[in-house]
């Protein structure tokens, strides 16, 4: 069987990480949606799809067996909710669930026909994107809130500085 999840992933943290964690136990191969893949370097999505495809390909390596299967697809807005649904299928390998927490995402793909099962929230405090934002800007420890091949993207890609140049803080 296979599994869709989409989310923004700004960046991809622990509770993303048990959501899948949970998602692998129930199916064989999953597709990750990366939303609003058009995004990149704002305060609210500061990593480009790219970036972002790194950090979940990284990684679902800790949370996945060698024999399952994950297809990482950047997924565009479409500001037209009606077609959402069809634009994903569009985009995606074929999949027979959808995982979500997310009301419009759940409503969009009910209509559609598809079968949504509901997602539980991890710490949601702390493993929150906006959260781990918050920090990146104010200088405060986030590494804790994100798997750790995660904090290496952001480092690689010197992410901190550029979402503090962003936010314009950084002096
Ligand atoms: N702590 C969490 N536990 C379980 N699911 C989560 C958690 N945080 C987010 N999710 C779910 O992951 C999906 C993608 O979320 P998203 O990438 O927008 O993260 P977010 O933490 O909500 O980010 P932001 O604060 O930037 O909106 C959504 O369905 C959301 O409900
Ligand atoms: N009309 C649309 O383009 C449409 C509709 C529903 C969800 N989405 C996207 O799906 C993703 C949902 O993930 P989040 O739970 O992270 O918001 C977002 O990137 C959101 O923009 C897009």
């Amino acid at each position: 069987m296979r599994a869709f999840f989409i989310g923004r992933f700004q960046p991809y943290h622990l509770g993303h990480h048990e959501v899948l964690r949970e998602i692998f136990s129930e199916v064989d191969e999953v597709v990750i949606g990366i939303g609003s893949a058009q995004e990149s370097h704002t305060v609210e999505n500061p990593f480009t799809a790219g970036e972002r495809i790194m950090m979940v390909d990284r990684a679902v390596g800790e949370i996945k067996n060698p024999g399952q299967k994950v297809y990482i697809v950047p997924l565009e807005d479409v500001y037209r909710n009606s077609l959402w649904v069809s634009h994903v299928v569009s985009m995606t390998p074929y999949f027979d669930v959808i995982y979500s927490n997310n009301p419009l995402v759940i409503r969009l793909f009910r209509e559609a026909g598809f079968e949504v099962r509901r997602t539980r929230m991890f710490n949601r405090m702390e493993y929150h994107g906006t959260e781990i934002r918050r920090r990146m800007i104010s200088g405060e420890r986030w590494e804790d809130l994100v798997p750790e091949p995660v904090v290496d993207v952001i480092e690689e890609i010197d992410g901190v500085r550029r979402i503090r140049e962003i936010a314009n803080t950084d002096f």
